[in-house]
């Protein structure tokens, strides 16, 4: 059985319809990701499959349970990661995670030693006496899932992970979440608009624009919708240069302007090497070889003809995130 599957789900607010009909299913172990631009849809979706929003059409089960139909259950075996910050700003680590604990029905040394465990894991316990409002934005966040892990959920939630955070957080939450599937065979269900997001945690994604999947895959299988790799390739001898090359593995070649051969290949880094005994036997010195693998912009570019990279606006994210967690406090 999936963990999480779901069939024409869907949520209008009014006459607008912000997802229409998702279906996917995620198996039991995989980190999942949601990728796709702002307001395409996905916090909608995971606020629909955590049960905090109802959806208006289709159904979805979460860990063997209806949303619709017993959202108790689904939230037992489920944690959350929200995208603006939920934790008490007064209280310290420890406190914050005692009354999730205690939420959740666990208590005495069990509790304690639970909490100890998560803040160990997320390399907190230092600082477990200390009030959040003394926290950076990646010592929440790590809190955040340290919480939403307390009480050993069967799936984890989590709603873009590391917007707004620099390179070196993301870097260091993403090898959380890949310890948590590592470790503890945990389904993880995440959003995100970052590419590199979804192609380092991912063991499949769905892009979603304007509250529709357009693709599904991994990444790989989402790049060869696209075609295939490019090599550009620099020959010494400028006689040779003004010819293509041929092979079997050559899918297809062209001269350019500045003199590089440029060849497409099904699989750049495969091909490399029969490239370099191609030019061995033919008596040709490369100079210089690039290649481009399809990237999921060049994915997302293919299917809607817009950039995600575009969308996802840089500082201007970052700004509309502390916009928005200045007015959640
Ligand atoms: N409560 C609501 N009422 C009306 N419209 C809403 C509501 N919540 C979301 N929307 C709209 O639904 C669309 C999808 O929003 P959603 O937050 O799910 O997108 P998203 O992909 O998560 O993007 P972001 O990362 O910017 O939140 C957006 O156009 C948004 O404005």
């Amino acid at each position: 059985m999936s963990a999480i599957e779901a069939e024409n789900l869907g949520k209008k607010f009014g006459d607008f319809e912000a997802v229409k009909g998702v279906s996917f299913k995620v198996k039991k172990g995989e980190i999942f990701a949601f990728l796709g631009p702002n307001g395409a849809g996905k916090t909608t979706t995971i606020h629909m499959l955590v049960t905090l929003l109802k959806p208006t059409s289709g159904r979805a089960i979460v860990a063997g349970h209806d949303v619709l139909k017993e959202p108790d259950k689904v939230r037992k075996k489920i944690g959350i990661v929200f995208q603006d910050p939920s934790l008490d700003r007064e209280l310290t680590a420890y406190e914050n995670m005692y009354i999730h604990g205690k939420i959740y029905g666990l208590s005495g040394i069990e509790l304690e030693k639970r909490i100890m465990e998560m803040l160990r894991f997320v390399e907190l316990e230092d600082f477990k006496d200390k009030q959040v409002k003394f926290f950076s934005g990646g010592m929440q966040r790590r809190l955040e899932i340290a919480r939403a892990l307390l009480h050993e959920p069967e799936i984890l939630f989590l709603d873009e992970p590391t917007i707004g955070l620099d390179p070196q957080t993301r870097a260091h939450i993403w090898e959380y979440i890949k310890r948590m599937k590592e470790e503890h065979n945990m389904t993880i269900f995440l959003t995100t608009h970052y590419m590199d997001e979804a192609e380092q945690l991912a063991d499949r994604i769905a892009i979603i624009d304007h509250g529709k999947i357009i693709a599904e895959g991994t990444a790989e299988e989402l790049k060869k919708l696209v075609g295939n790799d490019v090599i550009y390739v620099r020959i010494a001898n400028g006689k040779e240069s003004t010819q293509c090359l041929n092979a079997e593995f050559i899918r297809g070649c062209k001269v350019l302007p500045d003199g590089r051969v440029r060849l497409e290949v099904i699989n750049a880094a495969e091909a490399l090497p029969e490239l370099f005994e191609l030019a061995q036997q033919s008596g040709i010195k490369i100079l210089e070889v690039t290649y481009h693998r399809p990237t999921l912009n060049d994915v997302f570019l293919y299917l809607t003809g817009r950039e995600l990279r575009e969308e996802e606006g840089g500082s201007l994210d970052m700004m509309r995130t502390m916009v928005r967690r200045r007015f959640a406090r």
